[in-house]
């Protein structure tokens, strides 16, 4: 069978191109060559990979249990020297981690430390407890050590020490149990490079947010307001009044719904959190924003985390490109952000088709006017982009020229250029 065909590293670098790409993930080689222009995450996030190992990236993404289903298709062959791919170690390594909570009694070579620890223990627990016994045993009628009160001092000390490391091992034992039955971690329950697995962001309250990664659920429409000619904002309810969405500042959501010439109705599917951005006090100390219509959205986010946290100085600059006035989304939010927080944020219009009264900029944004009001390359800066390919595509090159570095087709948050 194709899939079964085991190929070499060597080989699938050579399938490195546009019309002839191969990747690895998870141990698994795809073609992906007649995927590239249906590819939601866009032909550029493969070709990047193309010939190499793209588990990391593919995963980082957060894809769906759908394009899981998708590659199945593409299957050509398993990688060569996979770990993945070898029997005790067949499931990815973030699979291991969220097993974690569920079992620690698990497989593989790091473990056997574990395991050598816990059959020292047991050793000297049963080693102490049979030297006891036969202390007390073959001296009756006394038992165990009690009877040593009336033997020497040095009998005495020994059997005292014995006893005191069976009492110990015994309480390490018994601890290392109930701790790995509630789920805690002991020193013994996961091996040292297998890292806790713990949310970058601090949970804003205790209650789950209601999202999930890989499923898609369903919401009814609570609230349709028309915000311009081309724009409009829907609110959707949560199942209950004290549940949180569970969206970090800065990720963003997938959104389902069937249409197939029929009205969407008012349930549609979300999935989420998904995006390489979240926010943190911190993360650069002048942050620029370029954005274009919709893109203000995950603007937005940052913009009101940063202006609403009195501990949080980070200094946020604007350029918004719409095409007429009334296009400008959240105009009266970011005008009262300026107000409140004029240290802080500032911002500015650019608008393509203006009307006769518009007196502010005008046209596209251009480089000179990112260079006259954007922070300048930096380790201290960050950039962030959002908007229409157009303006992704003048301003990745207007920024290279004024010498950030190029974005990658998936963003890093430690990128200086942040793409969403
Ligand atoms: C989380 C998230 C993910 C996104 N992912 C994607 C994605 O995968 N792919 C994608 O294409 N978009 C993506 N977007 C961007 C989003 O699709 C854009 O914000 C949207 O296309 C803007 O449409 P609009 O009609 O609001 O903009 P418009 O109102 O049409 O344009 C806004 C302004 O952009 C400027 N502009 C337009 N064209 C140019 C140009 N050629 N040069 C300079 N400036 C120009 C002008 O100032 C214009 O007025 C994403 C946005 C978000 C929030
Ligand atoms: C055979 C391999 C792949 C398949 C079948 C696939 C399929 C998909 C599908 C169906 C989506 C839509 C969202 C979802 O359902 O998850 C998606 C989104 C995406 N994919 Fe892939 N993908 C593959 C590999 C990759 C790789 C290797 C990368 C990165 C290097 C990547 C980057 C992305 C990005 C950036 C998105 C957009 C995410 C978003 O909307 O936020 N994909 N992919």
């Amino acid at each position: 069978m194709a899939d079964s065909r085991e190929i070499s590293e060597v080989e699938i670098a050579r399938h490195n191109i546009k019309t002839d790409l191969w990747l690895v993930i998870h141990g698994k080689v795809y073609d992906v060559t007649k995927y590239l222009e249906d590819h939601p995450g866009g032909a550029q996030a493969l070709i990047e990979v193309a010939g190499q190992d793209a588990t990391a990236a593919f995963e980082d993404v957060g894809h769906s249990a759908d394009s899981r289903e998708i590659m199945e298709q593409f299957i050509v062959g398993k990688a060569m020297d996979s770990r993945e791919n070898s029997n005790e170690d067949s499931k990815p390594k973030r699979a291991i981690v969220i097993a974690r909570d569920q079992a620690t009694s698990s497989v593989g070579p790091d473990l056997q430390e574990h395991e050598t620890s816990r059959f020292i223990l047991k050793s000297a627990l049963i080693g102490s407890t049979a030297f006891l016994g036969y202390e007390g045993f073959a001296r009756l009628p006394a038992i165990g050590w009690l009877k040593t009160q009336h033997g020497g001092f040095w009998q005495g000390f020994i059997i005292a020490s014995v006893a005191g490391i069976s009492v110990l091992t015994g309480v390490i034992l018994y601890a290392e149990r109930v701790m790995s039955l509630t789920g805690k971690t002991t020193p013994y329950s996961w091996p040292a490079h297998y890292k806790p697995h713990r949310s970058i962001i601090k949970p804003i309250t205790e209650n789950i947010g209601w999202l999930k990664p890989q499923e898609y659920q369903k919401l009814p429409l609570f609230k349709n307001e028309k915000l311009s000619a081309d724009t409009c904002r829907l609110t959707f309810k949560l199942p209950s009044s004290n549940q949180i969405l569970g969206l970090p500042i800065g990720q963003h959501i997938a959104i389902r719904a069937e249409i197939d010439g029929k009205p969407v109705g008012d349930q549609v599917e979300f999935r989420g959190p998904k995006g390489q951005m979240r926010y943190r006090k911190g993360m650069a100390k002048d942050i620029g924003m370029i954005a274009g219509g919709t893109g203000i959205t995950p603007m937005y986010q940052l913009i009101r985390a940063i202006c609403e946290d009195d501990k949080d100085d980070t200094k946020v600059t604007l350029l918004y490109g719409n095409n007429t006035e009334q296009d400008i989304l959240l105009r009266s939010e970011l005008d009262a952000f300026t107000s409140a927080y004029p240290q802080k944020f500032k911002y500015e219009n650019i608008l393509s088709r203006p009307g006769s009264t518009w007196s502010g900029k005008k046209g596209f944004i251009s480089k000179d006017l990112v260079k006259e009001k954007l922070p300048p390359p930096s380790p201290d800066s960050k950039i962030l982009l959002c908007g229409p390919p157009g303006l992704i595509n003048a301003m990745t090159k207007s920024l290279a020229e004024l010498g950030f570095d190029k974005p990658n087709a998936v963003s890093k948050l430690s990128d200086q250029v942040f793409l969403f």
